[in-house]
């Protein structure tokens, strides 16, 4: 990067600062303008969307004003490519993409559109448009996959378990991985949800979901969803494994027990799975339906201990006549589970793995740090 490039990117970054949606609003009145189909490829409420590519535009600027080795940079663009795709966007797009943002650019500086300055927007905007568009282009397999839901069942008011066979080629995944997933009650919605079973040969699935309170795509779920309803699948992601090299404990908070469940019944084929201690967290007692699927892989893998932990002792109405989780055989405690599994035990020779909501994952790693965890040990998928 030539040394004027600097200022002159930092100059484009406290524009944007100033008035971020316009920014962004301006950019894609553009690209609209000049190719009105692509509309159709976003959503009708975009304020969400702009907020974050304009935050994605910011932070190219930064990083290629104030670091030297892009690598990182380089990476989370060749991801946001290959995310990208199952929107629909392909090589071309990122052309007009380019185009509208250098447009949008020069209108913002005005008289300050120097060659100079126009030289080191477009570098910076090339290697955005750029990165992603190769990243996209070199991905094998087709941009999404499609699943066909064939049962659905309601646990409980907020909570179902949907199961869906593929209507194409199946999608590959590693058990403990989230996949994006876009449902036709909100086409242009994609969302994470992890696969509850491992992967199989005739690619079936299966998936739980808790409506979380103002959750569109989860209440969608849990209300909406029919068999007959086609599911698509994009990019997966997500790092949580067991090495097999350390015992392992698992904390799965309400339906954020589903990666950790396709990870235990792959375990279950294995011959040498390693000491795993579960802990499975509800608000409620009668929240823990997965303790009979637990107690059944329990009974014939005795690597396997399970703690059953609800936040309160008892059940709000609309919960039923639930079962009393002690069937099962498993000691049931009452509190966070957080706060359950750090006062538990010793975990610092253990690898850790975490699932639920966001809020339950952040404290229960504080509480497992305070007591000595190593950070490096504790897997989880990111919490936004
Ligand atoms: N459905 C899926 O495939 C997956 C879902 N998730 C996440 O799991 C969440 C859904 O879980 P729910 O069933 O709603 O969980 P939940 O509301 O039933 O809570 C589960 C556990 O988290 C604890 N908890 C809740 N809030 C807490 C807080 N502020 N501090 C400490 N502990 C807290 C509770 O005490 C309970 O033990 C969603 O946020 C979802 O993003 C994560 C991975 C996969």
């Amino acid at each position: 990067m030539t040394p004027p490039a600097q200022p002159v990117l930092t100059v484009l970054r406290d524009r944007i600062a100033h008035d971020p949606d316009r920014f962004a609003v301006g950019v894609f009145n553009r690209l609209f303008a000049e190719t009105p189909f692509l509309r159709e490829l976003f959503p009708s409420e975009m304020s969400r969307m702009r907020a974050t590519f304009t935050q994605v535009v910011d932070h190219v600027l930064d990083a290629i004003a104030n670091d030297d080795d892009h690598a990182e940079l380089i990476e989370f663009l060749a991801q946001l490519g290959r995310d990208h795709r199952k929107f629909g966007v392909i090589g071309d797009h990122y052309w007009l993409m380019y185009d509208a943002l250098m447009a949008e650019f020069a209108a913002m500086l005005g008289p300050g559109w120097s060659p100079d300055a126009q030289e080191a927007t477009s570098h910076a905007m090339m290697l955005m448009t750029g990165v992603m568009r190769g990243a996209a282009d070199s991905v094998e397999g087709p941009a999404v996959w499609h699943a066909r839901v064939v049962q659905k069942f309601q646990i409980n008011r907020e909570r179902a378990v949907v199961r869906l066979v593929p209507t194409g080629p199946r999608m590959p995944y590693r058990s403990g991985e989230y996949t994006e997933v876009q449902v036709p009650q909100h086409p242009h919605l994609w969302r994470n949800l992890s696969p509850a079973t491992p992967p199989n040969e005739r690619g079936e699935l299966e998936f739980h979901v808790h409506a979380i309170p103002n959750g569109l795509f989860s209440g969608a779920i849990v209300r909406d969803t029919q068999p007959g309803d086609v599911w698509r699948f994009g990019q997966r992601h997500g790092t949580m494994q067991v090495t097999g090299k350390r015992p392992v404990l698992m904390v799965g908070g309400g339906s954020g027990l589903s990666p950790l469940r396709a990870i235990l019944l792959e375990m279950a084929h294995r011959p040498d799975s390693p000491p795993t201690h579960v802990f499975y967290g509800t608000r409620h007692p009668g929240e823990l339906y997965e303790l009979g699927v637990l107690a059944q892989l329990a009974s014939t893998n005795p690597w396997l201990r399970v703690t059953a932990v609800a936040e309160t002792p008892d059940d709000p109405w609309w919960i039923g006549d639930s079962a009393d989780p002690r069937q099962w055989g498993f000691e049931l405690r009452f509190g966070r589970v957080g706060d359950i599994v750090a006062g538990y035990s010793d975990w610092t020779q253990h690898e850790v793995l975490l699932s639920g909501p966001a809020p339950m994952v952040f404290h229960t790693q504080l509480k497992l740090r305070a007591s000595g965890v190593p950070p490096d040990r504790i897997l989880h998928d990111p919490l936004n």
